[in-house]
């Protein structure tokens, strides 16, 4: 658990966070948005003391962080940023090692974990281990970034603007393994980003910022039902409040008895990618398979529709 306790920090007389208080619940995907120059930067760098707090206090399993030495607060915390940061005369093997050997572990661990996160990542060792990173794609060093971060097993994953830079199909494949290898470590992982449509494919919670105050912090569909200010209402996009709620769920949360004809559906997909399928292939109803291709039942045009409706 990350608790963020009325924390503040100040440049001169420029407030650029304002006594924020948030609890962080472990194994959850938090999101922090807002507009440019908010403080998201600011208020997620304060939790691994990249930046000190002017007041406040952040705790991490209930222990203040301020009392941490920096290798404890490296072992427990990974810290991945747009352009990945890699060393750029390291080996891909070595970028990933960083933590683990400043750490001190023993050679055979490390060399474990190294090929242990490669297969994670999808990155075959023989092929990726020795590269340096000028010789990877922006999506693989993205990766290779995302791995370096996880080496020293942290509790805690913090990410700034991870996937700013790689192109929508790299970008989705990237959220998608994101959020299977917080499923699988059960990281606890806090992330920066611009986009809202990421925030809502992504979050447990959402946490808004404007002006150095947190303005809302709740699960995604409280922002659609009842947004805090007109800020999130702007930031949520009014037209857009339909599909954000479906969005957040998976057509396999919304499965009904029944048989319906066309290729199925895997339960995975997106509330609003089944409906914008039926939309487009002009069905009122769509099979639904579980990944061992078992059918799960159907999602109707009538369910969406429910479920993308003003929550009562
Ligand atoms: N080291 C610093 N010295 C002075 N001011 C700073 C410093 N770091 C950040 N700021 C200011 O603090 C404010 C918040 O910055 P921060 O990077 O946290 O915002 P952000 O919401 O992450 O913005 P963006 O989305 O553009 O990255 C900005 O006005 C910025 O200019």
């Amino acid at each position: 658990m990350i608790e963020i306790d009325g924390i503040t920090k100040r440049y001169d007389d420029n407030t650029v966070v304002n006594n924020v208080t948030m609890t962080i619940e472990p194994r959850t995907v938090t999101v922090i948005v807002g507009t440019s120059g908010s403080g998201k930067t600011t208020l997620l760098r304060m939790i691994n003391r990249l930046v000190e707090p002017t007041s406040g206090t952040i705790r991490l399993d209930g222990e203040d962080n301020h009392t941490m030495p920096g290798y404890e607060l490296r072992r427990r915390i990974g810290y991945a940023i747009q352009g990945h940061g890699l060393f750029p005369h390291r080996t891909v093997a070595q970028n990933i090692a960083t933590v683990p050997v400043l750490l001190g572990w023993d050679r055979a661990r490390i060399d474990a974990k190294v090929a242990e996160l490669l297969a994670l990542f999808q990155l075959d060792p023989t092929l990726f281990a020795a590269r340096f990173p000028h010789e990877l794609s922006g999506g693989q060093q993205q990766r290779v970034g995302v791995a370096r971060a996880l080496a020293a097993e942290p509790n805690v994953l913090l990410m700034d603007e991870p996937f700013g830079a790689l192109d929508p199909i790299i970008r989705a494949k990237a959220q998608a393994d994101l959020l299977d290898i917080q499923r699988l470590l059960k990281t606890t992982i806090v992330l920066v980003t611009h986009d809202m449509d990421e925030a809502f494919h992504l979050a447990d919670k959402i946490a808004v910022m404007d002006k150095g105050e947190l303005v809302q912090y709740g699960a995604p569909a409280e922002l659609v039902k009842n947004p805090a200010t007109e800020f999130v209402e702007t930031l949520i996009g009014a037209s857009e409040r339909p599909f954000r709620l479906l969005s957040i769920e998976t057509a396999g949360e919304a499965v009904e008895p029944g048989t319906a004809d066309g290729k199925p559906l895997p339960e995975a997909t997106s509330q609003r990618d089944a409906l914008s399928e039926m939309l487009w292939t002009g069905r009122h109803a769509l099979p639904v398979a579980a990944a061992d291709g078992r059918i799960l039942g159907r999602v109707t045009l009538e369910g969406l529709t429910r479920r993308a409706a003003k929550p009562q």
